[in-house]
């Protein structure tokens, strides 16, 4: 479980952005964060990573407090995933990228390559651990990102905006990719503005609006109430837009929608 209890933050100079929050995250699920621009959603998640201090409170993981730890050690706890890949990679093969975080936390060699190995394994890499980073596809960077924090074999990951430019099978590779770590037994916390993606794939959604956190629940939760979803400044899912023009009830996404249209076709030709 992670846990930020009464967390105060404000960058130099400037208003706060989270004002005495209380936030549980369950570390099993994949959690998405939510919000209007600018609402600190990524401030958020450099809080958590400890690249940001708290003017007040602290976060703990599993109950050990990791606010005061140097982000180095918290690597291997926690992985982060930047919204833009070419700010953390900076070796010259994708083998030495991902080796990066384990050596920096003393792993003897064997468990280091056993690690990496697994990491691209599990990215879809193995086939280019020669290759130079920066000229890898942007998926391909972005997985590269994900392996290297793999490779410190972390219990949650964080990623923000992990699809943003991406194209649709890029798109759909990485949030595959995010399920499976996540069936593995990795936490997920995502940082979208993709609200389809949301429905479809995280298990639990916290919102946040003037300095609070102002929804923590299930995106069924959240959708369920239209007004509440429009205040946040956040757009329905697809499914859930079309299925509540055609009174439908609210479906989260297309498969669900298909499958309500057939039952409704199946109820109306028996009749
Ligand atoms: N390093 C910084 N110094 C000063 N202000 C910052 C800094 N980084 C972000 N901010 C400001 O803090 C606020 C929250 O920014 P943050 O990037 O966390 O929001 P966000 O919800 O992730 O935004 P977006 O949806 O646009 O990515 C914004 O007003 C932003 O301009």
């Amino acid at each position: 479980m992670l846990n930020l209890k009464n967390i105060s933050f404000s960058y130099a100079g400037r208003e706060k952005i989270f004002d005495n929050i209380d936030l549980q995250i369950d570390t099993s699920l994949i959690t998405a964060i939510a919000g209007r621009n600018g609402t600190g959603k990524t401030t958020l998640t450099r809080l958590i990573m400890g690249l940001v201090k708290a003017k007040a409170g602290t976060v703990e993981l599993d109950g050990k407090i990791i606010s005061d730890m140097p982000s180095y050690t918290l690597a291997k706890y926690i992985g982060y995933v930047f919204q833009n890949p070419d700010h953390q990679l900076f070796a010259s093969t994708v083998y030495e990228e991902t080796a990066y975080a384990p050596s920096k936390l003393g792993m003897n060699a064997e468990q280091i390559k056993k690690n990496v190995s697994q990491a691209l394994a599990d990215t879809g890499l193995s086939t280019k651990q020669n290759f130079m980073p920066q000229t890898l596809s942007l998926g391909d960077k972005q997985r590269l990102s994900i392996a290297s924090s793999l490779a410190a074999a972390p219990k949650l990951l964080i990623l923000d905006e992990p699809t943003s430019g991406q194209d649709c099978r890029e798109r759909t590779v990485l949030l595959r990719l995010m399920r499976k770590l996540n069936k593995e037994g990795i936490g997920i916390i995502l940082v979208t503005h993709d609200m389809d993606i949301l429905a479809e794939h995280a298990d639990r959604v916290v919102v946040l609006a003037d300095k609070k956190i102002a929804f923590n629940g299930t995106p069924r939760g959240l959708f369920a109430d239209t007004e509440k979803t429009t205040a946040f400044g956040l757009e329905l899912p697809e499914a859930a837009r079309i299925s509540n023009e055609i009174g439908l009830g609210l479906c989260l996404t297309p498969r669900e929608l298909y499958k309500k249209l057939a039952e409704r076709r199946k109820s109306n030709d028996s009749k």
